[in-house]
């Protein structure tokens, strides 16, 4: 059955009041709206909650440290009341079970957050990776991190379109595929280097595209949006 794939749109600026005009321009097209790093720590977390508004929120804080921290660092951000949360799933599989815990405990069970682990950040292309000491490629580490973190109770996984296929192989339908590295065709890659386009993607069998730039700095954002959407629909 063919999957359906929705746009979240990445709303990275230090300024609420831009951050605000790109989610009232995208608002028809995307599905939800990431804040994340950049924004959080230049804005605060009310600006994130004021931003998002009744907007299903992507929390993208790619939490990343002992496990008891990040089981903390969920607990205290549960107000905000996220639709879907990041951590990386190079932290290991007890730090991710600690953050899965802590979902069950501080959520009511029909708020608790999607927990989607990161894999292999789309700004990695093998020759990247293998600095790292990992020398099998970006695919293979998707794969083994990937099984990991669904061992681990996580939820979805953050990768790029070239590793869906891969991944539906291994772990079947069931988890949430989230890709980031998307690229409308003509768009500038940038530090991005795992891209497809939005339509590819959508082939590939996504749940979900991640699109910041290619939105945020095309002249018209909402047409830039509404554009990517008409592509997904098919
Ligand atoms: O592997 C990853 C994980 C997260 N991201 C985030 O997605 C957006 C992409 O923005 P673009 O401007 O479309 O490149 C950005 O917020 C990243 O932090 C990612 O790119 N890759």
């Amino acid at each position: 059955m063919a999957r359906q794939t929705g746009l979240i749109a990445a709303l990275d600026t230090q300024d609420p009041v831009t951050a605000k005009a790109w989610a009232q321009a995208v608002g028809p097209s995307a599905g939800a709206v990431k804040l994340g790093l950049e924004f959080a720590y230049a804005a605060g977390f009310q600006a994130v909650a004021d931003v998002a508004g009744s907007t299903p929120l992507f929390l993208d804080l790619k939490l990343h440290d002992i496990p008891n921290t990040v089981g903390a660092a969920v607990r205290a951000l549960s107000y905000l009341r996220p639709r879907m949360l990041t951590l990386h799933a190079s932290g290991g599989r007890a730090m991710m079970e600690a953050a899965r815990q802590a979902c069950d405990e501080a959520f009511p069970a029909d708020a608790r957050p999607v927990l989607l682990a990161v894999t292999v950040l789309t700004s990695l292309d093998d020759h990247a990776l293998a600095e790292t000491g990992v020398t099998d490629g970006a695919r293979a580490q998707v794969l083994r991190l990937g099984k990991l973190a669904l061992q681990a109770g996580i939820d979805g996984l953050v990768c790029s379109a070239h590793e869906i296929a891969p991944l539906r192989d291994a772990l079947g339908d069931a988890p949430l595929l989230v890709t980031p590295g998307i690229r409308p065709a003509g768009s500038q890659a940038g530090d991005q280097k795992r891209v497809m386009t939005p339509g590819e993607a959508r082939q590939a069998g996504a749940d979900w595209i991640v699109v910041g730039r290619p939105i945020t700095q095309a002249a018209d954002p909402a047409a830039a949006a509404a554009a990517i959407a008409a592509e997904l629909a098919g």
